[in-house]
């Protein structure tokens, strides 16, 4: 594999960890060739290479594998900085400078060998990852509601507004990009502003791992526990991130019950609920569904259009005397459904784009400057493609696919065809209810629904929409 394999490889994994993990852990990865089924790394620190092992190693493998090459263990080695003599190219673990080997045959995320905290060396502080500031943009009059996030934004100002504790935690959960952090930001925004004396600690589950590996490196555990435990108002999010993570889940669960023993309120976000969270203790998930759990679903066409319209006024001010033409927003609305950061990003891209050349925003001018948005949206695989596919994926015969047939083993298939044709096709449910053999639109649904389920609940499931996925998109 060259670097620029490695280059393909990343962007893949880039879709699946996201920017901010993409940029923090991947992106430092300086791939130093593969060599008897081991692939090796420069890392910056024993910390990165630690921390890429035990979280996404079993990606990375499996990109790898997808990539059709063999491996089998990942080295990670942290480079010596300029002036210092280059980490010795080897893939056995030497004393010095090997961070992490990771080994495929037992990679459920397992390391088989890790740099002990003691190991660290002082450029591993992680201290700039404690602080989390409050995004200035994410207030409740900024957030934007609509029947999707209607209810998760009554929770969110009911308990926003203090007073005495009524549900606790309250949990919010949803897909990326749907306004989770958003929320968070605005609940604290709102409760220092009308308490600013309260203690509202807001940190994402991430933060609170660092802190506690922190506290244990430094022989600080009973300053952390008096910290976490002082706080009138913890908010920890994306709490999935804890799950699989023993430790930092046992100290979470002791915390946890510590402030609600206190009554002290506490706000968790996640982007799956509880029970749904894989590797989450049973005790924490029952912890956490003991208050109110409310879900932020998918945006609508009307939520995104009500977004738009809102990122416009907001615009207004930045760029005074920008055009834009009827029928753009609504255009924007329909066409791009992923999530609202994409949303936000095409309308932004738009309006810089706009104000450099001095035109109105028109169609043309949309469809030159998001021609990459679009097109990434844009659902060119058909119908009769999916159909093909799923038969050929679960053996089974088209006719059978799409004939009346309720047996397990053709109908899970026929769910997976009409999920991945909502997914990637612009018909509607009805239109793809008629396309297999004339079913109602609420069947598909139905299917749609289970498999949106399974997916969740069943790697397997996960792994075959992925791979349909991947090869529809061949
Ligand atoms: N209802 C909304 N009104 C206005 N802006 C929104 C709304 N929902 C999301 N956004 C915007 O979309 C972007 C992504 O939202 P946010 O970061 O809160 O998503 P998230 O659910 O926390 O995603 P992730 O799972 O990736 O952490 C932010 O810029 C946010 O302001």
């Amino acid at each position: 594999m060259n670097d620029d394999q490695w280059g393909k490889l990343r962007q893949r994994l880039l879709k699946t960890v996201g920017q901010n993990n993409y940029t923090t852990w991947i992106e430092p990865l300086e791939f130093n060739g593969l060599k008897d089924e081991v692939a090796m790394f420069h890392v910056p620190t024993n910390f990165t290479g630690n921390y890429v092992g035990q979280n996404f190693s079993d990606l990375i493998l499996y990109e790898f594998k997808a990539a059709g090459h063999e491996v089998k263990r990942l080295l990670f080695q942290v480079a010596r900085k300029s002036g210092e003599p280059r980490a010795a190219r080897r893939a056995e673990p030497g004393p010095e400078p090997v961070a992490v080997a990771v080994d495929a045959a037992k990679h459920s995320g397992q390391r088989v060998m890790r740099a002990q905290p003691e190991a660290r060396t002082a450029d591993d502080t992680v201290t700039e990852l404690y602080t989390a500031p409050l995004d200035p943009r994410f207030s409740f009059d900024t957030f934007v509601v609509g029947k999707p996030n209607e209810l998760a934004h009554a929770a969110a100002r009911r308990v926003s507004e203090g007073g005495p504790v009524t549900f606790n935690p309250l949990v919010l959960y949803g897909g990326v990009g749907l306004g989770k952090t958003h929320l968070m930001h605005a609940i604290a925004r709102e409760m220092r502003s009308r308490n600013p004396k309260a203690n509202i600690l807001y940190l994402s589950a991430e933060q609170f791992m660092y802190r506690f590996v922190q506290a244990l490196r430094e022989k600080k555990m009973l300053d952390f526990k008096q910290m976490f435990r002082s706080v009138d108002v913890l908010m920890v999010d994306d709490v999935q991130f804890i799950a699989g993570k023993d430790s930092t889940q046992e100290e979470f669960f002791h915390t946890f019950n510590a402030l609600v023993d206190q009554h002290k309120q506490i706000i968790i976000s996640a982007d799956r609920a509880p029970g749904e969270i894989k590797d989450l203790e049973e005790r924490v998930q029952s912890r956490l569904q003991c208050g109110l759990v409310v879900d932020l679903h998918p945006t609508d066409y009307e939520l995104r259009l009500g977004i738009l319209q809102s990122k416009v006024q907001q615009y207004r001010n930045t760029y005074p005397g920008l055009q834009i033409a009827d029928g753009i927003l609504e255009f924007l609305a329909a066409r791009i459904s992923t999530n609202v950061r994409v949303l936000e990003g095409a309308l932004t891209r738009l309006f810089a784009f706009a104000s450099l050349v001095g035109r109105e925003i028109d169609m043309e001018l949309t469809q030159d400057c998001l021609a990459d948005v679009l097109r990434a949206s844009e659902r060119k695989v058909t119908v009769e493609e999916i159909q093909r596919k799923v038969s050929e994926y679960y053996t089974i015969r088209l006719s059978d696919m799409i004939g009346p047939k309720r047996l397990r083993s053709y109908a899970r298939p026929r769910q997976v065809a009409m999920y991945l044709c909502k997914q990637l096709t612009t018909r509607s449910l009805p239109e793809i209810g008629r396309r297999f053999g004339g079913r109602d639109h609420t069947t598909v649904m139905h299917g749609v629904r289970r498999i949106e389920e399974l997916k969740e609940s069943d790697s397997q499931m996960a792994e075959d929409i992925e791979n349909l996925r991947r090869q529809l998109d061949e």
